[in-house]
């Protein structure tokens, strides 16, 4: 049983709805779908109804889809201190929240051992390194061991994680560290892995590859230390970006990972973040210049790669369509969408197919839910965009735009 359908294009945006969007709020402008971020969460729980979820919230943070999600019962990972900070205050339980330690500031460290105490958070470390810090810390919390499984996957080789160097303790080094970790009284409660992000159909032998890997890595360490709780095999489900894409079939990656895992006397556990808020999310912009040069019309916008830098970052693909009122009335071209910071790379979308683009015509950009607001700056010091959340009927700002003001505010030198 799933809940709502696997894909959600583009096409199924209200358009009417987002041109008053952009009016009300202007542009750039982020949108969530809160149902649909419900709808994706049903989907993975329908699927993954025996493993132990996890939404990895450094995808989309803001607070009503934190809220949101967390109402769905799930877990929630977090990359640092601060996003720990506002899983708690979101509403998750301290007992449900994991912070992944990636060469961890020692702020987040004291932060995180502090909060432990009272909140009884999972610490999950991928170096023996950060284990002798939280000793230091007289940390007595519940301990997670990253391994570096050795094998990757994902939609680009700067988030393939699982194989490089920087994340987790060796595969193999992982029992004598679970063993020392024991030892000094540390209370070990589970083992963790990732593959990386944005796992397509074409991905899962390596992300079968991992949950065997890492089935048998916990079997030799339940067989050293004694019971652990959980077994994290990461997050990484991709979502169609392109039309013509086909969804991951959930079941059947559920029932590949339970299949990998075998037998093992602890609760397998996910932790994606893409998944839940992809497709929940539009980016608006409005064209401000026309350009026709010899080798394509340059359409220029208010959004660039400070407001959304997948496609700079990793040549990402996302749908844009015109939301023109008469769109249907005008000839296609083909058109190169541009943002408005002096970087070559800052481009949203080539040789797309767009009516006849005007100046003001409002775009709406697809699948920005996900690593979209979250990954913004203020490069050229373009003030970060606003973004709105949809309940049903209702509309309600949810991050206020940026001004100048708030990025000079931090300078501390005066004349
Ligand atoms: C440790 C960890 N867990 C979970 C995720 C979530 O990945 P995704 O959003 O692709 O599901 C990431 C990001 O790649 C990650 O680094
Ligand atoms: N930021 C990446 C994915 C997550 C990487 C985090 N480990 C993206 O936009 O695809």
């Amino acid at each position: 049983m799933t809940t709502g359908s696997a894909v959600r294009r583009l096409s199924a945006w209200d358009a009417e709805r987002l041109r008053g969007l952009a009016e009300e709020y202007e542009t750039p402008l982020y949108v969530y779908d809160l149902e649909r971020v419900r709808d994706n969460a049903a989907r993975l729980q329908s699927a993954f109804d025996e493993e132990e979820i996890s939404y990895a919230i450094k995808a989309n943070t803001t607070r009503p889809v934190l809220s949101t999600i967390e109402a769905t019962g799930v877990g929630a990972e977090c990359a640092s201190a601060g996003e720990v900070e506002r899983a708690l205050a979101a509403g998750f339980d301290g007992a449900d929240v994991r912070y992944t330690a990636v060469n961890p500031p020692a702020r987040d460290l004291d932060y995180v051992v502090d909060t432990a105490a009272d909140e009884d958070l999972i610490v999950t470390v991928g170096a023996a390194d950060t284990l002798d810090q939280l000793a230091e810390r007289g940390f007595s919390g519940r301990l997670c061991i990253r391994a570096n499984p050795g094998v990757g996957a994902g939609h680009h080789e700067k988030v393939s994680t699982g194989a490089a160097p920087k994340f987790g303790v060796p595969l193999d080094r992982v029992p004598d560290l679970a063993a020392e970790a024991v030892d000094r009284g540390f209370d070990l409660v589970g083992l963790h892995a990732h593959a990386g992000s944005g796992i397509s159909g074409g991905d899962l032998e390596a992300h079968r590859e991992l949950v065997a890997r890492m089935g048998e890595l916990s079997r030799t360490v339940i067989a050293d230390v004694g019971n652990i709780e959980f077994v994290n095999v990461g997050g990484g489900l991709g979502v169609p970006y392109r039309e013509d894409q086909a969804p991951l079939d959930l079941d059947a990656v559920a029932a590949a990972t339970r299949d990998a895992f075998g037998d093992v006397d602890a609760r397998l556990g996910i932790e994606p973040g893409r998944y839940f808020v992809a497709d929940a999310g539009v980016l608006l912009t409005r064209v401000n210049t026309v350009k026709p040069t010899p080798e394509t019309t340059v359409v220029g916008v208010d959004a660039g790669m400070t407001t959304l830098v997948r496609p700079a970052m990793y040549d990402s693909y996302h749908a844009i369509r015109s939301l023109a009122a008469d769109a249907r009335t005008r000839e296609p071209v083909s058109a190169t969408v541009a943002g408005p910071i002096c970087e070559t790379a800052d481009v949203l979308g080539e040789d797309r197919s767009l009516p006849d683009p005007e100046r003001d015509d409002l775009l709406v950009v697809g699948n920005a839910g996900a690593y979209g607001y979250e990954m913004s700056s203020n490069y050229n010091s373009r003030p970060r965009p606003a973004a709105v959340a949809l309940e049903g009927d209702e509309a309600r700002l949810a991050v206020r735009r940026e001004a100048v003001a708030d990025i000079t505010g931090l300078e501390t030198w005066s004349e």
